[in-house]
């Protein structure tokens, strides 16, 4: 018996048919791993399946049965729960509201029973290996565990069909490898999953079936025994994607910026480092090591305590990020769909943004000049869109992700400066975009690439710095580094060799 199964499903916005008699179907106890380039079908598929979107053509069968949803709470009573690439908690709420939000645990059947709800929360919560207080308001927590109050609230509700949009994409190592334990425990209580992933190394880790999308067709369905990685790839882009990294960048010029002492209670602890023309730098280290503080006090997002930076030998102290800009700093912020996008704005005006006094002429936006710009951008970086005056909300995650980085390579920015640059990006764009990063820097820019994939650091960067506890504790150049090395140093421990 199929628990899920999508049979001819088609859906257009508009114009735009997004998804093209796709077939899909999943089985008690399978983990099927759903995968495609940004912009290929598989949100839009499993919003169909979740009773989000409607679809224009084509059936669905849950246990066998025909059903017709009319909303997600009709999906929801089939059994079938979604946890979303950028969770909808209610800011305002704890985090144990949020879970139990709609079915709270009840005394006498009208008075919430607050002291059970948290202490089931907290059961939930240690499962996942999350230590997030239940009794915190969901703004108060990063939005990086946003997802793991998603996945509680999921388990909660007992689905027997368990869609999850790239769990595993804003996961510590420690709270990935719970999330796969819980994944098999459900697996053996014959729970379907759906698992999209743009990390193609997971799908032999925890998955059984994968199933291909390409430009809202169907391409294949494989057990993941009988396929590789790279068929998997060369599947999703339709081509043989060969050159995956550009070369290591050998030479560099003169010093750009100069980090001197930089010092945060807390975070950063006396940091020193120089990044020259033409440099690819590397930023390893686990959460709280620092670095993606280090990242938003150069860019005058955040207060430093004490220390000193120089660019080009000038010293700067930035109290905004406005300053930062005007001195042509970019910043792809980590936090890109919590603070980075304006979800209101169209495409045209998210990557412009950062250029508009760049653009304006006598107080009105020289809005030809404007449109020119956008759509190089939009080429350069291939994004996937119908128009560019459409709403950025209505993007793929990736492509929203591409728009970031277009939005400072527009402003024509000095320094780069890239916290997670290919989250949620596809192993096609992401290659893409690894060679626009190396021809910044042979235009001489400085990059700084903060990443959590030591592959893509190691890939990319002439040089790694690796953080531990607010302290820089290697400075690697990228020739015989290893994966271990850099581990081992983010870990606080020494390189053997
Ligand atoms: N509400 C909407 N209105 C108009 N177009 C939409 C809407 N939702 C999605 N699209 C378009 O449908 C296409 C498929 O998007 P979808 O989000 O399903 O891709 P995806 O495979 O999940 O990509 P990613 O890996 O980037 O998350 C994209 O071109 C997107 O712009």
């Amino acid at each position: 018996m199929m628990l899920l199964k999508m049979e001819n499903i088609s859906k257009y916005f508009f114009d735009n048919k997004v998804l093209d008699h796709i077939n899909f179907q999943v089985k008690a106890g399978e983990v099927h791993a759903l995968i495609g380039r940004n912009g290929a079908g598989k949100s839009t598929l499993i919003n169909v399946a979740s009773g989000l979107f409607k679809q224009d053509s084509g059936e669905i069968k849950v246990n066998d049965q025909k059903v017709n949803f009319q909303s997600t709470q009709d999906a929801q009573k089939h059994g079938i729960a979604v946890i979303h690439q950028s969770p909808n908690l209610v800011p305002n709420m704890s985090v144990a509201e949020n879970i139990f939000l709609g079915s709270h645990p009840r005394i006498l059947k009208f008075f919430v029973n607050f002291s059970k709800m948290r202490k089931d929360a907290r059961k939930i919560l240690s499962k996942l290996g999350a230590s997030i207080n239940p009794n915190e308001k969901v703004m108060n927590i990063p939005y990086r565990q946003h997802y793991l109050i998603s996945i509680a609230k999921a388990i909660f509700h007992k689905s027997k069909i368990l869609i999850m949009d790239e769990p595993t994409a804003n996961l510590t190592e420690p709270e990935r490898d719970h999330l796969f334990r819980l994944i098999k425990e459900y697996k053996n209580e014959g729970i379907g999953i759906v698992f999209i992933t743009h990390k193609l190394n997971e799908i032999h880790e925890i998955c059984d079936k994968v199933t291909i999308l390409r430009d809202g067709k169907w391409v294949a369905t494989h057990p993941v025994n009988e396929i590789t990685v790279k068929e998997m790839t060369n599947l999703m882009v339709g081509y043989n994607l060969t050159h995956y990294y550009p070369p290591v960048i050998k030479q560099t010029g003169k010093e750009l910026l100069r980090v001197e002492n930089l010092t945060k209670k807390q975070s950063l602890a006396s940091v020193n480092f120089s990044l020259f023309e033409g440099e690819i730098l590397g930023i390893a280290g686990l959460v709280g090591s620092g670095k993606d503080e280090l990242a938003k006090i150069v860019f005058g997002q955040e207060k430093k305590d004490s220390g000193r930076m120089f660019w080009r030998n000038k010293e700067i102290d930035f109290k905004h990020p406005i300053q930062a800009v005007h001195n042509r700093f970019g910043y792809v912020n980590e936090d890109r769909l919590a603070s980075g996008l304006f979800m209101n704005m169209s495409v045209a005006s998210n990557l412009s943004i950062a250029s508009l006094e760049k653009l304006t002429h006598l107080n009105f936006i020289n809005s030809h000049s404007e449109a020119d710009q956008t759509i190089d951008k939009v080429i350069d970086l291939n994004i996937k869109l119908d128009h560019i005056n459409q709403n950025i909300r209505y993007l793929s995650g990736g492509n929203q992700q591409k728009v970031m980085l277009g939005r400072w390579m527009m402003r024509d920015s000095d320094l780069y400066i890239l916290d997670e640059p290919t989250m949620g990006v596809d192993i096609g764009s992401r290659s893409e975009i690894y060679l626009k990063i190396h021809e910044l820097a042979q235009e001489g820019k400085g990059v700084v690439i903060i990443s959590s994939d030591t592959t893509e650091l190691l890939g990319l960067c002439n040089r790694i710095l690796v953080m531990n506890r607010g302290r820089i504790v290697g400075n690697l150049i990228n020739e015989n580094v290893t994966e271990e090395d850099i581990n081992l140093l983010m870990n606080g421990r020494g390189i053997s060799h």
